[in-house]
């Protein structure tokens, strides 16, 4: 796919990861998106997962679903989630990204941002069942946030993108390994957003 990367600090920073991310920002055009977020609202079967923290059960600050090919079991933090039947909307979504990505997947995490409340905390989605390497392609829609990677031994090693309405960012090669990523919380008043995380499950 064709490569472009619109990382502030790319050219401060001989070291950004660009092998390891590609971003496109207008992947969906505002027409599909716009026709797009009110039937992924309407026909995802969206979940208010908990965690568990110091001993509390908590409510994840964002509301989750799972989609997949039958048997695609995922393991996350903890719990095991079998998945939803692909939805009409998820496969026109799905076949854009497979090509752009090179990829057949078969799964997606969606994740619902409803205020700036809503986050990701760090992590990196580094589960076996994603095997080595994963190719992991991101669409974004609705509201633009924030997406930051540090290095997970020098955390001073960290960049930015913010990812818009429409966009796919594809995360590759030992991103998973080396970095993390979150989406931070934010204090300003914002719209909902959803996320779709394509994955191969094993
Ligand atoms: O919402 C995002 O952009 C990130 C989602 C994510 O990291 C994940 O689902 O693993
Ligand atoms: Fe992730």
């Amino acid at each position: 796919m064709e490569q472009l990367s619109f990382f502030d600090s790319d050219l401060q920073n001989p070291k950004l990861p660009v092998d390891l991310m590609d971003y496109r920002a207008t992947f969906f055009s505002k027409a599909e998106c716009d026709l797009l977020i009110p039937a992924l609202k309407a026909n995802i079967e969206w979940n208010q997962e908990t965690i568990q923290m110091y001993g509390k059960l908590l409510n994840q600050p964002r509301l989750t679903a799972w989609y997949g090919d039958n048997g695609k079991t995922y393991a996350y933090s903890g719990k095991k989630y079998a998945p939803q039947p692909w939805t009409d909307e998820l496969l026109f979504i799905k076949s854009r990204v497979d090509y752009a990505a090179g990829v057949t997947f078969n799964s997606v995490l969606l994740n619902l941002y409803r205020n700036g409340n809503d986050s990701m905390a760090w992590h990196a989605d580094d589960e076996p069942e994603l095997g080595v390497n994963p190719i992991i392609a991101s669409v974004s829609f609705g509201q633009a946030r924030r997406f930051h990677v540090r290095h997970k031994i020098d955390k001073k090693e960290k960049h930015s993108v913010e990812l818009e309405n429409g966009s796919l960012l594809i995360m590759k090669g030992d991103l998973q390994h080396q970095w993390e990523h979150q989406v931070p919380k934010s204090t300003k008043a914002l719209k909902e957003r959803i996320n779709l995380t394509f994955r191969v499950i094993n």
